[in-house]
């Protein structure tokens, strides 16, 4: 997992147009946590969910599902992501209750260390859009 990481910071900071390390210097993904998840089958799926809608708070979530199915996202809210500056939202998802299973998978939440405490995190700086320079 901890090279899974350095290979998404390195992805990511680039997609970013940043330098590969930017992303791991800023330490923003420097812990991670693992959480099995167990949904067992449901009987009646259209009366419920397996996991109501929400977006994630942490940095970045990687799943390893099966094929069972049941996670959705939701394209038209528009969730403000500060450390990338809107150009990487948290996107709002759910999961859907399913009649077969049951339906495992592994989430890894990346998060800021729990060292660095109650370090702020801003936009980058290199991502701030100035409107006032381009409305000439
Ligand atoms: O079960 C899933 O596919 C997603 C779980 C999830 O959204 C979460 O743990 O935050
Ligand atoms: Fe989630």
């Amino acid at each position: 997992m901890i090279e899974l990481r350095e290979t998404m910071a390195e992805l990511l900071s680039e997609a970013l147009g940043l330098s590969s390390n930017y992303v791991s210097h800023v330490e923003c993904m420097k812990s991670e946590s693992l959480a099995c998840l167990y949904y067992p089958v449901c009987p009646e799926p259209e009366l419920t969910f397996s996991t109501s809608a929400h977006s994630d708070t942490t940095f970045l979530t990687l799943l390893l599902q099966d094929s069972i199915g049941g996670l959705q996202i939701n394209h038209q809210n528009q969730w403000a992501d500060i450390i990338s500056n809107d150009k990487f939202k948290s996107v709002e998802h759910r999961v859907l209750a399913q009649p077969v299973g049951p339906r495992i998978l592994v989430a890894c939440f990346y998060c800021p260390s729990s060292r660095s405490g109650s370090k702020p995190f801003g936009p980058i700086e290199e991502l701030i859009f100035d409107r006032r320079a381009n409305s000439i």
